[in-house]
């Protein structure tokens, strides 16, 4: 129950709708209740032989009270969805930080489409805690001493007479509970499954496509969809089945109310057996409400148990309480020892090495030595297990994102663009900057030359994820995205990788003109590249060899 009840708690934030939702609920119940009683009055003094007129005044309170409940039932649905979608929009955007604190994850990495789910549907399935339980709940409470207090009136006897039948409601989400919860989880982790299928899916269709495995997928997600069609039926048997009881009993209960008015033995009298009726099931009927809301509990703790966990999760990097400003001069690491997992392999292990402002330094070794996540680290994706990054003479620790970002700008080695332009995508790093700083820092980067390709400039469109651009067009965008910064560190993860030798040699005489200003690392296997550089380092086995001579004899 406890990301239910974590969940729950943000209903706090909210608190004169959740009352204004609690009232109008109320009043709805307490006019339902009116309308049962005044119609079942009505009945009562017609078997008694009043006629009309006597009754009309009667008749114009149920018609009246019957058009107060309509328009009630309007306004509580209005109140309570209200209630139910500020929580979820304030859900929504703390499931969100939470995502960007604890991503990229160094632990137990989670699929995307996964941590979709989490901020879509499962999300979306609490609209039924906060617009149709919370509320409901307490008033329910509140009817059932109305009803019980009204049954009293008529006689201890009425009480007895549902008092079963209520017991048996009562009963009823306890006793289908494990299996409902069992079922919840499990259609809440079908659905996520199949999210996260569908979405690799749609990322990865063109190598599916291109390794002839299109149809073994399509199969594969049809099993997928088989396995949440089974869990949907499972919880709608489960449900129907508890409906089903829930409603048996107040129609018992109704049929108990006639049976001891007609048995005399209570001493109620006849021409109450329709105000006897009316108190039996309209006594059952909100703690039946809540029961019919209980049923979606398993789903409900399912999603909010997932919703949960990600609002729980710790964060990758602390922010520290106050920032040390941005920074300015040499990238250094200093003793840094680093392992995914703590029982992994340290991918590294005591590493040291400078780039001084001014030189343009190589960072090479062989596949999986640990470069990549040199500039994860120096970006603070993670914090070392040992030792200290700085820049100048500040830790990256000491300094909030805002101004890491503006201290340290990579290129990485796979360029993510947003569905936009080529302009937008450029000025995501700088979302304050003048369009014709854009327009500079793209033709730095070569998006503007003649020969780019790109039909538009900077209005043309990058396509889902950058599909419709070249790899060698993604790159330029992504440089363009860094000279915008300006960052006095510049950090570039196999960026020429993708480039023509023309193409590079034109991107590194950009690099070269701001190069006296900045530190700049430069992840490369390529030849022609590192003999660009000022120095080269040689990561393996953990730690860094300055190499002397490039390419070694
Ligand atoms: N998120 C992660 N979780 C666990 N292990 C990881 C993760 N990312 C990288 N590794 C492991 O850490 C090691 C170093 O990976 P890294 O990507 O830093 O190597 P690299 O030198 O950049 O390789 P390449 O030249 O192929 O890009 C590898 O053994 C890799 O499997």
């Amino acid at each position: 129950m406890t990301g239910l009840r974590a969940v729950s708690r943000h209903i706090a934030g909210h608190r004169a709708v959740f009352v204004w939702t609690l009232l109008t609920n109320l009043v709805l119940q307490l006019g339902l209740l009116a309308l049962g009683l005044s119609g079942a009055v009505l009945l009562s003094r017609a078997l008694d032989g009043a006629t009309w007129p006597a009754l009309t005044v009667l008749a114009g309170a149920v018609a009246l009270t019957a058009v107060l409940c309509a328009l009630t039932t309007w306004r509580e649905s209005y109140v309570s969805h209200d209630l139910a979608y500020r929580v979820l929009a304030d859900l929504r955007g703390r499931v969100f930080t939470a995502l960007r604190r604890s991503l990229p994850a160094r632990h137990a990495p989670r699929r995307s489409g996964d941590l979709g789910a989490v901020a879509l549907s499962d999300v979306e399935t609490l609209e039924w805690l906060f617009a149709h339980t919370a509320a409901q709940l307490l008033v329910s409470g509140a009817m059932l001493a109305v009803t019980t207090a009204l049954s009293l009136a008529i006689s201890p006897w009425l009480v007895l007479a549902w008092l079963p039948c209520l017991l048996v409601i009562v009963a009823l989400p306890w006793l289908f509970g494990p299996a409902t919860a069992r079922g919840g989880a499990e259609l809440t982790a079908a659905g996520a499954a199949l999210q996260a299928d569908i979405v690799d899916t749609v990322q990865g269709m063109r190598e599916l496509a291109a390794a002839g495995a299109l149809d073994r997928r399509r199969r594969a997600l049809a099993d997928s969809t088989r396995t949440l069609a089974r869990a949907q039926w499972r919880i709608a048997r489960l449900n129907g089945a508890e409906a089903a009881l829930s409603d048996l009993a107040v129609a018992a209960a109704g049929t108990a109310a006639l049976a001891l008015v007609a048995g005399r033995a209570s001493g109620i009298d006849v021409t109450l057996a329709p105000v006897a009726f009316t108190l039996a099931t309209v006594a059952l009927g909100p703690i039946g409400q809540i029961s019919a809301l209980l049923r979606n509990l398993g789903t409900l703790r399912a999603a909010a148990d997932r919703v949960g966990a990600v609002l729980a999760t710790p964060p990758s990097v602390a922010e520290p309480a106050s920032s040390a400003g941005p920074a300015h001069g040499a990238l250094t690491f200093d003793g840094v020892g680093f392992r995914y997992t703590p029982d992994g392999p340290a991918v590294l292990d005591g590493t040291s090495f400078t780039v001084r402002v001014g030189e343009t330094v190589a960072l090479v070794g062989p596949s999986g030595c640990g470069k990549s996540t040199c500039v994860g680290l120096a970006l603070r994706l993670w914090d070392p297990d040992e030792g200290a990054i700085r820049v100048g003479d500040t830790d990256l620790r000491d300094m909030s994102d805002a101004d890491l970002r503006a201290t340290v700008a990579a290129v990485p080695q796979r360029i993510h663009l947003f569905t936009g332009t080529v302009g937008e995508n450029i000025a995501l790093a700088a979302p304050a900057a003048t369009p014709e700083r854009v327009r500079s820092a793209a033709a730095r980067a070569g998006v503007l030359a003649p020969d780019s390709g790109f039909a538009d400039g900077l209005d043309t469109p990058v396509g889902e994820g950058g599909r419709a651009l070249s790899g060698g067009q993604r790159a330029r965008i992504a440089l363009a995205r860094v000279l915008l910064t300006d960052a006095p560190v510049l950090i570039l993860d196999e960026a020429m990788a993708q480039l023509d030798a023309a193409s590079e040699e034109t991107l590194s005489a950009v690099l070269r003109e701001g190069a006296a200003h900045r530190a700049t690392l430069v992840v490369t296997h390529r030849a022609a590249t590192i003999g660009a550089c000022d120095r080269v380092l040689l990561l393996g086995g953990g730690t860094v060899d300055e190499v002397r001579e490039w390419p070694p004899s």
